[in-house]
């Protein structure tokens, strides 16, 4: 596309140039002036602003008036915030003004549609208890700025997002979710009980960040906008649907789904032991974490892993090829029964191995960040088929903290002692003399025998990549470099 431009009187009559090219779209008042990509534009503001055509939410012509709505920083480190520009087209230009905002809009959507009706959930017990504010004040007017037709529901109580997951309307374009990750897993597990199942997980889910942990943000978003909600804001209307996996895990002869976690040992304490800190947002996790290290609890549980694959660097090389060729594809129902029936050891090149020396924690789980201070599964793909296993074996507390130190960039991962495997299934078992804890997507579980299986590609998600968001720039890091260079 060669850019267009419209000119356009602004609300106090200052003559500017609206250019819209493929990737941007410029706005100048009077004379340029140096190109600021993140400034908003203000009256009598004689610079350039230049505005991602990403960041563009919608153009609009009523009678004479042209509108633009879109995101920006105030800073370059701030957030995203909400704008609004506009103006009059020239009387010659009226016509040309109203191809213009069509190109405009055909540019900020890739020539595909915003989402026209939502379900929004609000967890206001979420996180620091400001979903409600975080809302209205932030996503709101963004979802309302693109025209969505908005169908908002408060929980009560625990569970209230899986009775009302259960009964969800197939055509809603997505369900949005204004909490943390718990909110998630109840929505999941609601779709479970879905009278048309298959259909429900077909709904794309985009998390507003709003909880403690906020996994999942990170994840589709990453580090400096996966706890922004104005940028979640911003995928629920640009977003692509991403296929992931899921867990299916059975405790007794209950079945339920998982999607970010199990684990068990010291980082299921924290988790739990934390949650009267819920005010202290991802904070608690580092306070619990000293806390844990000075009682360096063991535990104690027998495993049996179905491994696919527990070469470190391999694994690392995957991921990159992975990220190089990923593409967004058109979803489509996946079965909610296991893909990996066959329990016979051995099976599609996989083995069953056992692991049942006492340990610090196992974490398994998909999604590279669990919280912002740890990337505990750095070499995780949403669609790999696999679930990322990791076991901390025990170790001085000395090594443990010098271990953890750039947790945030995954550097354990390189760890000899934190053993890490891709699994298409695994069954854990406390042994009996063991007290502890289960936590599965950060939620209490009783600390009893369960078993994991993938579901590939059954849960629907939005996301501006066709890969998660967090990069895992570390090559093997050296066992001598980790203990000293720490
Ligand atoms: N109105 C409510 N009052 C009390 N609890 C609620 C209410 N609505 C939902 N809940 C519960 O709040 C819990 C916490 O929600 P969520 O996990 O989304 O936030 P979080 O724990 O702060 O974030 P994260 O999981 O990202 O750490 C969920 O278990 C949910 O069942």
């Amino acid at each position: 596309m060669s850019s267009l431009e419209l000119t356009i009187t602004d609300s106090i009559g200052v003559l500017t140039t609206w250019t819209l090219t493929e990737t941007s779209l410029h706005i100048r008042t009077g004379t340029s002036a140096p190109s600021t990509p993140w400034l908003p534009l203000r009256p009598n503001n004689r610079a350039v602003t230049q505005i991602p055509i990403r960041n563009v939410i919608a153009v609009t012509l009523s009678s004479d008036h042209v509108e633009v709505s879109y995101v920006a920083r105030k800073s370059p480190k701030s957030g995203l915030s909400l704008f609004r520009v506009s103006g009059s087209p020239s009387k010659e230009g009226a016509q040309f003004a109203e191809q213009w905002c069509g190109a405009a809009m055909a540019a900020a959507y890739q020539g595909r549609s915003p989402p026209k009706k939502l379900k929004i959930l609000v967890n206001p017990h979420g996180g620091q208890g400001k979903a409600n504010t975080i809302y209205e004040n932030k996503v709101e007017p963004i979802l309302r700025a693109a025209g969505c037709t908005l169908d908002v529901t408060r929980t009560t109580h625990t569970n209230h997002a899986v009775e009302l997951a259960e009964d969800l309307s197939l055509d809603y374009d997505a369900l949005v979710i204004v909490s943390g990750d718990g909110l998630i897993h109840e929505v999941l597990n609601g779709f479970l009980n879905h009278a048309q199942s298959e259909k429900a997980f077909c709904i794309p889910i985009a998390p507003i960040p709003a909880g403690s942990g906020n996994g999942l943000s990170l994840n589709l978003l990453g580090l400096q906008d996966g706890l922004d909600p104005c940028a979640a804001a911003l995928n629920v209307l640009k977003g692509h649907a991403l296929k992931v996996d899921l867990f299916s895990f059975t405790q007794g002869n209950q079945k339920r789904m998982s999607f970010m976690s199990q684990t068990v040992g010291l980082m299921a304490d924290i988790d739990i032991e934390t949650e009267h800190l819920r005010w202290m947002g991802d904070l608690r996790f580092i306070l619990g974490f000293l806390q844990s290290v000075v009682k360096l609890p063991a535990c104690k549980m027998e495993l049996s892993i179905k491994v696919a694959e527990q070469d470190k660097s391999k694994m690392v090389d995957a991921l990159h090829a992975r990220r190089n060729t990923a593409s967004f594809d058109s979803p489509s129902p996946t079965s909610t029964r296991s893909e990996h029936p066959d329990d016979t050891p051995g099976s599609s090149g996989e083995t069953w191995i056992k692991f049942d020396k006492p340990c610090l924690w196992m974490y398994a789980g998909k999604g590279p960040y669990v919280s912002r201070t740890l990337m505990q599964f750095p070499v995780s793909q949403p669609d790999d088929g696999f679930i990322d296993v990791t076991i901390q074996e025990i170790v001085s507390r000395k090594e443990l903290l010098n271990g953890m130190n750039g947790a945030d960039r995954g550097r354990c991962y390189w760890l000899g002692s934190n053993h890490y495997f891709k699994a298409s299934a695994y069954r854990a078992k406390p042994l009996a003399d063991s007290g502890g804890m289960l936590v599965v997507d950060g939620e209490p579980f009783p600390f009893e025998e369960y078993q994991v299986e993938v579901l590939p590609r059954l849960g629907t998600l939005l996301s501006p990549h066709p890969h998660y968001a967090p990069e895992f720039p570390l090559r093997e890091v050296k066992e001598s470099d980790l203990r000293q260079k720490t």
